[in-house]
C-alpha cells in the first residue's frame, strides 16, 4: 500500500523496520522557530482557515454537529462516536493549551465548517525521555469532501503550529494501519445492558444461549463491595498524582501527569470522566484508583433507540485492592449510572482482568502512533501506559 503522504513525512517507515542501525528517538532536529513556515499552507481555493474557539458556544456547537455527523464509525457502519460538547470542552482545554492548536476549515462563501484537527500539549515519557508532545486528535473531514486530499494540508497545517510553541514531536491513535504503528492494541467490551446492545446490533445472542441467560450472565450486584471505594475529589488530588506517577513509571511509554494535569483529566466532571479511588478506612491512605471516560455512539438506523451509552477504561491503578475487584466495582457503578457497555484496551494491566470480567474482544483495533520519535521495536500493548481520547 502506498502511503504518499506519510512517506514524506518523520515517522518510523515500513522500510525501516527491523534496521538496527537506526537509533531511538527523534528522527528531525527541531528547527530553528524562524525557519518554521509562518503562513498557514494553502487550501482548495473554496475554504479557509478557521481557529476554533471552543469557549464560544456557537462555535462549540458547530464543532459538535460536524463531528456527530462526520467523525468515526465503527468498521460496519452501524455507530459513530457522538462526542458531547462538555467532553470536547473538557478534552480541549488542558493545562497549558494553546487555542491556535484547534484548527477549522470552514468554505469561504458559506461560512460552513467542513473539517476540523486538534492538539493538545502533553508530556509523555517514552523510556527514559520526557517529551513534550502535541497529542493530535478529532481530525475529521465532512463526507462530501472525502478524497479531497484535505487531510494531509489539515496534518501540515496543525504540525506548523505545533512547531510555532518548539514542540517537536506528536502521539496520536488510528483505526487504520498507518507507517508506523509504535504499539498495536485489542479493544474490549465488557456488556451492561445486554438486552440493547443485541437489539442495536452491537452485540449478537451467543451460540445456545436464550435472552435472559443473556442478561443473568452479565447481572452485577447494585452496590461496590471495596471497603472505602468512593469518588475522587479535590483535596485527593495529591495523593492520586502519587499513586499514578508511581504506577506509571513501569510502562515504556506513559504520560507524565503532574498535579495540574490530574485535576483536570481526572476529577470527576458530570457525563464526561468518572473516578473513583479506595482510602482504606483504618490508615485513611489512598491505594487504589479508577476511571472511566463518557463516549457515547449514535446509533445508526434502529427503531428502538439513538444513543449508545458508552464508559471507556481511563487510568487504572491498584496496590492494596486486587485490580480484578477493584474493575468490578467500576463496571457496577457504570452500570448504576445506566452505560450499556464498559470499553477497555489491552494496555497497561488491563489484559489480565479483562477475560475474567466478562469482556468480550471488539472487533477492530487501535494503531498508537509517535510523530518525529522512531522506536526501535513496536510495543507490547502492555507497555503501554496512555490513553487517548
Ligand atoms: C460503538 O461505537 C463505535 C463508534 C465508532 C467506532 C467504534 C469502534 C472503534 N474504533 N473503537 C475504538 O477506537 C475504541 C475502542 C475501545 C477503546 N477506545 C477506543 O477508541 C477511543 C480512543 C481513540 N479515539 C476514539 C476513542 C465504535
Amino acid at each position: 500500500k502506498t502511503h504518499k503522504f506519510w512517506e514524506t513525512q518523520p515517522v518510523g517507515q515500513f522500510k525501516d523496520i527491523g534496521n538496527t542501525s537506526l537509533a531511538e528517538g527523534p528522527i528531525e532536529q527541531p528547527t530553528p522557530l524562524s525557519e518554521v513556515k509562518q503562513e498557514p499552507y494553502n487550501l482548495p481555493n473554496l475554504y479557509e482557515w478557521i481557529t476554533c474557539d471552543i469557549d464560544s458556544e456557537e462555535m462549540c456547537m458547530e464543532v459538535y454537529k460536524l463531528l456527530t455527523n462526520n467523525y468515526v464509525e465503527d468498521d460496519e457502519n452501524m455507530f459513530r462516536f457522538n462526542y458531547s460538547k462538555e467532553f470536547l470542552r473538557w478534552a480541549l482545554r488542558p493545562p497549558g493549551y494553546f487555542k491556535s492548536w484547534h484548527i477549522g476549515v470552514r468554505v469561504k462563501s458559506s461560512k460552513k465548517l467542513v473539517a476540523f484537527i486538534t492538539g493538545v500539549p502533553a508530556r509523555i515519557r517514552v523510556r527514559d525521555d520526557i517529551v513534550t508532545m502535541a497529542e493530535i486528535n478529532f481530525l475529521c473531514v465532512h463526507k462530501k469532501l472525502r478524497s479531497k486530499r484535505l487531510a494531509p494540508v489539515m496534518i501540515k497545517e496543525v504540525t506548523r503550529r505545533v512547531h510555532l510553541e518548539n514542540i517537536w514531536q506528536a502521539a496520536y491513535t488510528a483505526g487504520v494501519v498507518l507507517p508506523t504503528p509504535i504499539s498495536t492494541c485489542q479493544y474490549w467490551h465488557r456488556s451492561l445492558n445486554p438486552k440493547k446492545l443485541i437489539d442495536v446490533g452491537f452485540s449478537r445472542l451467543g451460540a445456545r444461549m436464550t435472552m435472559s441467560r443473556t442478561i443473568k450472565l452479565y447481572k452485577l450486584p447494585d452496590s461496590t463491595v471495596t471497603p472505602g471505594f468512593r469518588q475522587m475529589e479535590l483535596h485527593d488530588v495529591p495523593a492520586v498524582t502519587r499513586l499514578l506517577r508511581n504506577y506509571l513509571s513501569q510502562f515504556a511509554v506513559a504520560v507524565d501527569l503532574d498535579e495540574n494535569d490530574v485535576e483536570h483529566w481526572l476529577l470527576p466532571t458530570e457525563n464526561v470522566v468518572d473516578s473513583y479511588l479506595v482510602e482504606s478506612p483504618e490508615t485513611h491512605e489512598i491505594t487504589d484508583f479508577c476511571s472511566f471516560y463518557t463516549l457515547p455512539s449514535t446509533v445508526l438506523g434502529n427503531q428502538n433507540y439513538s444513543t449508545l451509552k458508552a464508559a471507556y477504561s481511563y487510568y487504572n491503578v491498584s496496590t492494596k485492592t486486587p485490580l480484578l475487584q477493584l474493575m468490578n466495582d467500576a463496571l457496577i457503578v457504570a452500570k448504576r449510572k445506566d452505560y450499556d457497555v464498559f470499553n477497555a484496551l489491552d494496555v497497561m494491566q488491563n489484559e489480565t482482568f479483562l477475560k475474567e470480567l466478562k469482556f468480550g474482544p471488539g472487533d477492530g483495533k487501535l494503531h498508537y502512533y509517535l510523530y518525529n520519535y522512531r522506536l526501535r521495536n513496536p510495543l507490547k500493548p502492555a507497555e503501554l501506559g496512555l490513553v487517548l481520547l
